[in-house]
């Protein structure tokens, strides 16, 4: 057998462990994770690249129903992103069960045609291995297009190894399409940004999340060898302002410190950040804010 290369799509709703499972797999923080659903705002190449094949990983934002424009957007990319994978990897949530959103998700995949690979996820929270198998029979009822399906835990590293086996047995052969050594497709900048919008979901509470951005201003190598970012976090409204500041700056400083131990890891150099909160009154309604402030690449219609 040859050497097999391609594309994968990772599909499911939000939530499902989209971002943990190309962690595990490839190995580096790429995506970023966190336990407020509707994290991964765009298209995040993972890749993987083993003896036998090279794997391109997208991490596709959750498909859920549009409630604003930027929603809207998010499952533009989504539905999008699956045209042109070779493999689509559709993710269900052993623990969430089988929602409304997963109908939604079967829909686009089934409209697709592409050929997939089913994963049952989180079942380390699983009590018995005869629910597990109820669970599956009713997650594949959904899907037409399921060729295999897996049982794994991306948090734990069950099944995980073999999916990857079989995922790369089953791409097309072909040459590498990335470098060996490359993890990402995606610009050091929009990971900057990501690892700062992380930091923000992780520290505050409910009413941050959905309305906050980053931009990044400045993003320099300096003589010295530090690494130089500017950025701003975007907030919707003046009350949110105080709360990302905290108490005598407590709290952004608290997410400058780990912003930048992660930067520091992923960009293996001193990281000088500084951060700014701005107000932006209903960016996520605005065209040129949600491509400034969510660091979409595509062009939006
Ligand atoms: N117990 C358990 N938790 C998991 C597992 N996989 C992911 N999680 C948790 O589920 C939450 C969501 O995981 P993510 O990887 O951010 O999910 P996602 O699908 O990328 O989410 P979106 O970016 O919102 O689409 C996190 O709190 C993870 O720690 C698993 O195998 N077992």
């Amino acid at each position: 057998m040859g050497y097999k290369s391609g594309i994968v799509s990772m599909v499911g709703k939000p939530n499902v462990g989209k971002s943990t499972l190309i962690n595990r797999l490839v190995g580096e923080k790429i995506a970023i994770v966190s336990d407020k659903v509707q994290t991964t705002r765009n298209r995040i190449g993972g890749i993987l690249t083993t003896e036998k094949g090279q794997v391109i990983f997208y991490d596709t934002p959750g498909i859920h129903k549009p409630l604003h424009k930027l929603g809207q957007y998010l499952v533009k990319i989504a539905v999008g992103a699956l045209n042109g994978s070779d493999l689509l990897l559709i993710l269900v949530d052993y623990e969430d069960g089988i929602k409304a959103s997963d109908h939604l998700v079967a829909q686009h995949v089934n409209a697709s045609k592409i050929p997939a690979f089913l994963a049952i996820n989180k079942i380390d929270l699983a009590p018995s291995k005869d629910r597990l198998v109820e669970f599956s029979k009713r997650a594949l009822a959904l899907f037409e297009n399921v060729e295999k399906h897996f049982f794994i835990s991306t948090e734990k590293g069950d099944g995980v190894d073999e999916l990857l086996e079989e995922i790369i047995k089953r791409l097309p052969e072909g040459s590498m399409l990335y470098p060996e050594d490359i993890v990402t497709d995606r610009s050091s900048r929009f990971m900057a940004a990501e690892i700062i919008r992380e930091k923000v979901l992780l520290l505050t509470k409910e009413e941050i999340p959905h309305s906050t951005g980053v931009y990044i201003h400045d993003f320099q190598d300096r003589e010295n060898g530090v690494l130089f970012i500017r950025a701003d976090i975007i907030v919707e409204r003046q009350s949110q302002k105080p709360i990302i500041i905290g108490k005598n700056g407590a709290m952004i400083k608290k997410i400058g410190v780990l912003a930048r131990q992660d930067m520091e890891y992923i960009f293996d150099s001193r990281v000088f950040l500084e951060l700014f909160v701005k107000v932006r009154k209903k960016w996520r309604e605005k065209d040129n804010f949600i491509r400034d402030f969510t660091n979409l690449n595509e062009d939006l219609e």
